[in-house]
């Protein structure tokens, strides 16, 4: 696939501080996820989720993280975080994806009960779904551990964007963007200091191999060409 002037969409997911969202806008991240989920430690109370959606910069957009919650619990997140996007990560089904009127995001364990499904399966399971975030943990786990995303587990007939996701750092996030072409890449724990404390340095390294994988044309027959933007 040629790449020319292709940029890959960055998320950053499970901010709980102000100047964490500050900076992932400043860096030019295209979302932030603000994590609703039981299970996460990253988990914030929809009040708290105001303050951070109040410091998020234009053009960037919240995306707002559920697994398994109550429709009751999804609508309260909504009234305060005033989601863009929406993203689940549990057992619901399209039905209960689309009902809160938001583009969503469903994310897919690569791993365990979703493992080898094909694209055209999970798009007729989730045909209203704006797209997908395939994630390195097995399905019916809570991501944002850091388990490494296997390439070769991604469906090699997926139609919709995808977020390619999983135990992405700074130091492997070139490569996955090399392998996978992904419509855009998703890092919790891999820009952290610990859970839901981002690490500027880190935030800025991601982004930074972001933009160098993007630089790279790709020719068909995967031969790297010059930079689209630079001409080197
Ligand atoms: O991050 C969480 O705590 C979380 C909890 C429940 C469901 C999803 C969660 N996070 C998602 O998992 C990916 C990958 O995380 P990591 O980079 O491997 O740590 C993260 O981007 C979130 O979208």
């Amino acid at each position: 696939m040629k790449r020319a002037l292709f940029r890959t969409r960055i998320k950053f997911c499970g901010l709980t501080r102000a100047g964490d969202v500050r900076l992932a806008g400043e860096l030019g991240v295209d979302a932030v996820g603000l994590i609703f989920a039981g299970r996460s430690p990253r988990r914030i109370e929809p009040q708290a989720a105001r303050a951070l959606r109040e410091a998020l910069a234009p053009l960037v957009d919240a995306v707002a993280l559920f697994m398994d919650n109550s429709a009751g619990e999804v609508r309260d997140a909504i009234t305060h975080a005033r989601p863009t996007l929406l993203q689940f990560h549990g057992s619901e089904d399209d039905a209960f994806c689309r009902r809160f009127g938001l583009p969503y995001l469903k994310g897919i364990g690569l791993k365990g009960a979703e493992a080898g499904l094909s694209g055209r399966v999970l798009h007729a399971r989730y045909p209203h779904a704006a797209g997908f975030v395939l994630d390195g943990h097995a399905s019916g786990q809570p991501g944002g551990s850091g388990e490494r995303v296997d390439i070769a587990a991604i469906p090699d007939d997926m139609s919709k964007p995808y977020v390619l996701a999983g135990g992405l750092s700074a130091d492997n996030v070139y490569a996955a963007i090399r392998s996978a072409s992904p419509w855009g890449v998703d890092v919790a724990s891999g820009i952290e200091l610990e859970p839901g404390i981002k690490d500027g340095a880190l935030m800025r390294r991601f982004v930074e191999e972001v933009r160098r994988a993007d630089c790279i044309e790709l020719g068909d027959n995967g031969d790297i060409g010059e930079c689209n933007a630079c001409g080197r």
